[in-house]
């Protein structure tokens, strides 16, 4: 393939509901929609999932876009392009940026798919017919508005939930959902808002069943994680912590973590996310799909990869209508019984709706 156009939009989505962590509130979703031609007539689209402050990662909505701007589109722009692959080398001189990475590189994943007339997910080599999916419920203002979203959740079928803890919003609210929910399938994530001095509160989480804790200590750490582990019962997972295959590589061989949480923008891509899959799998590390509250298109790509065979534990992929009032794709994402259907037609499987895409545009620009 031979990308010769590409369309960068910048979207804001109104959200149903705040989502509050450890760090603060996501209110409305800011993003960059990535449309690639190619010379063929096939468009490929891809989404960032970087937030519009450096939050989660160092990444934002405007660094990201400047490195697609300055750097990765006069990389990729006329370049022949044989395997979706080569763009992780293409790539491999510019250091971390790894969202702005994975989502141009989505969109070439797209193009290729439709190249070769396979859906996303058999082309990145997925056979799962249909996949399992949790939810992420942020920090609310009282745990009885906690417990009772998260019946919700349950009656609507999502097959686990996870909750945000901060220091002082722990413990006693997993005591009390476990309280009036002790069979849920049920994980809690930190953020990274602990550390080794914590370790009292955070044995006291092994009373709980719970799944597993998602990234308690710093967010590039793996060594005080590797402790940690050794002194709790409950797997840790890792999400910050893991920016690459080689990040993956190393926490697995410290003993950091029992479980890894895969996010395509994170690692810099699909080629990478598949890599950090097949090495937790030869490993026995369990892995899911994470979720950086995605519109339709980050959506579609994150259920693509969730079809791989060790995405064995169910991802944070709520449907649409879990975050928006209108996604910016049709059909919209369904979740039924805690399922999603992975689609099998070629390329992502949802056709972008520009209707709504247009009506959430604040500008355009255009690369050729
Ligand atoms: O997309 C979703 O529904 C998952 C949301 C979610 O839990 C997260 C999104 C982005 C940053 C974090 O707060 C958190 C996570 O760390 O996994
Ligand atoms: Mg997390």
């Amino acid at each position: 393939m031979r990308l010769e156009k590409i369309i960068l939009r910048h979207i804001k989505m109104p959200m149903k509901a705040p989502f509050t962590t450890s760090f603060g509130t996501v209110d409305e979703k800011e993003l960059l929609l990535i449309e690639a031609k190619d010379a063929s007539g096939i468009t490929g689209w891809g989404e960032t999932v970087a937030f519009v402050a450096p939050w989660y990662t160092e990444e934002t909505l405007k660094t990201t876009w400047h490195m697609l701007k300055d750097y990765l589109i006069p990389i990729l722009l006329n370049k022949e392009i044989g395997h979706p692959d080569e763009v992780t080398s293409l790539f491999a001189p510019i250091r971390r940026n790894c969202m702005a990475k994975a989502s141009i590189e989505g969109a070439v994943w797209d193009i290729y798919a439709q190249q070769t007339k396979q859906s996303l997910a058999q082309a990145l080599g997925g056979h799962k017919q249909r996949i399992e999916v949790g939810v992420s419920v942020g920090i609310q203002p009282s745990t009885a508005q906690l417990i009772k979203l998260i019946k919700g959740h349950i009656e609507k079928g999502y097959k686990r939930v996870k909750v945000k803890i901060k220091p002082g919003y722990d413990i006693e609210v997993v005591q009390a959902i476990r309280a009036e929910l002790p069979d849920l399938p049920l994980m809690v994530d930190a953020n990274s808002a602990y550390t080794l001095d914590d370790i009292n509160m955070l044995q006291q989480l092994d009373d709980y069943q719970l799944l597993m804790i998602e990234q308690p200590l710093a967010p590039d750490d793996i060594v005080d994680h590797a402790t940690l582990q050794r002194k709790i019962k409950t797997p840790i997972c890792l999400d910050e912590s893991i920016t690459s295959f080689e990040d993956a590589r190393r926490a697995i061989t410290l003993g950091s973590c029992g479980v890894i949480n895969i996010k395509i923008g994170r690692v810099g891509g699909l080629t990478e996310a598949k890599r950090i899959h097949d090495l937790c799998k030869e490993n026995g590390i369990p892995v899911w799909c994470g979720g950086m509250l995605e519109a339709g298109i980050g959506r579609a790509h994150n259920i693509a990869l969730t079809s791989l065979s060790h995405f064995i534990l169910p991802g944070d992929t709520a449907g649409s209508s879990h975050y928006w009032f209108e996604d910016i794709i049709e059909p919209e994402v369904i979740v039924k019984d805690g399922y999603i259907e992975v689609p099998q037609s070629v390329g992502i499987g949802y056709a972008p709706n520009m209707a709504v895409i247009d009506k959430l545009t604040i500008c355009t620009e255009v690369y050729q």
